[in-house]
């Protein structure tokens, strides 16, 4: 039996809540299947498509994206919190599921606030990104050949100021639901915290959940079934497992974009470096039990496979 956190990609939960919901039932029988078969698991999603979605409803009240950050993690918990425990009711186990709203604590120096590099929202077109810069200033960049979209501050996680209750209910045998979004960024003042406008990247501190949670695996499940090198290009090469160093390479060599594939890679070194036998797989949602045991998603190790 292993503790295993599952990531799940923000584009993997569709472009409205009907979509979300259809999505997280099949997230869940995956997740489910881990379950059944003794894991314990803990959950953590993006929220980039979902959270710009809620900033653009919420434009009106010019809604801070710390609280739509807050409000993407009880709309995309509550649907996997249903879900998942439905279709473990459906299979005869009895377990509770819950979400934790989360805080992530981040250092306000940190010098992403000065450099947006994080895509949140709807896939545009150029012309579409360009009017929505001059009109409300907001920069965009193209995002791995799929469109182009928003980018916004996102600061490194630095600690997790709910991680003892996720303990607490981890060690009660609960299923937790955590740092949604990359957690609510928010500042240690000396009157307490105070959330931040950015949005933390969800691998990153998955990362950090997943060693203080103490994990024996991290799967980082998103739109491919395995990370490639020369991606997008004629001679793109699927891998089906890096070493820390290869994977370091690869990342210095610029193959990895800093919005998406970048951050789960070096999320994945950091993590099979922080611990004996510790592996990150990142993988698709629809062969996450393939990649558990070799057959599908890229696994990245430190000492042995
Ligand atoms: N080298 C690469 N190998 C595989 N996928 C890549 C690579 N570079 C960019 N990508 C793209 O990055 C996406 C994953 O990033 P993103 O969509 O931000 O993740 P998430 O699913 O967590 O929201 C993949 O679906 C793929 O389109
Ligand atoms: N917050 C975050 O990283 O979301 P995505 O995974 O959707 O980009």
């Amino acid at each position: 039996m292993s503790r295993i956190l599952i990531a799940l990609g923000g584009n993997a939960l569709g472009n409205s809540w009907k979509e979300q919901k259809e999505a997280l039932k099949e997230a869940s029988r995956s997740i489910s299947d881990l379950i059944e078969k003794g894991h314990e698991v803990i959950i953590s999603h993006g929220n980039g498509p979902q959270v710009g979605m809620i900033h653009d409803a919420m434009s009106k009240e010019e809604m801070p994206l710390t609280e739509c950050t807050a409000m993407s993690q009880g709309y995309i918990g509550y649907h996997l919190q249903n879900t998942l425990k439905n279709e473990l009711l459906k299979r005869g186990i009895e377990r509770e599921v819950l979400s934790v709203v989360t805080q992530v604590v981040v250092d306000e120096k940190d010098e992403a606030f000065k450099n947006p590099q994080k895509p949140i929202g709807r896939f545009m077109t150029y012309d579409e990104a360009k009017a929505q810069e001059d009109a409300i200033g907001y920069p965009f960049v193209e995002d791995s050949g799929r469109g182009y979209r928003r980018v916004v501050p996102s600061p490194k996680p630095v600690d997790i100021v709910e991680k003892e209750s996720v303990k607490v209910l981890l060690s009660a045998g609960h299923i937790v639901i955590s740092v949604g979004g990359g957690g609510i960024p928010v500042k240690k003042t000396q009157s307490g915290y105070e959330g931040l406008e950015g949005v933390i990247d969800k691998d990153l501190s998955s990362g950090k959940l997943a060693e203080l949670s103490d994990c024996d695996f991290m799967f980082m499940l998103t739109g491919v079934d395995r990370v490639a090198i020369n991606f997008g290009k004629k001679n793109q090469e699927n891998l089906s497992s890096m070493h820390v160093e290869e994977a370091l390479r690869y990342a210095e060599e610029g193959q990895f974009p800093p919005g998406s594939m970048l951050p789960k890679v070096l999320t994945g070194v950091a993590f099979a470096q922080s611990g004996k036998d510790r592996k990150a797989i990142i993988g698709s949602l629809e062969r996450a039990n393939d990649a558990l045991v070799g057959k599908s998603g890229t696994i990245i190790y430190s000492s042995e496979k």
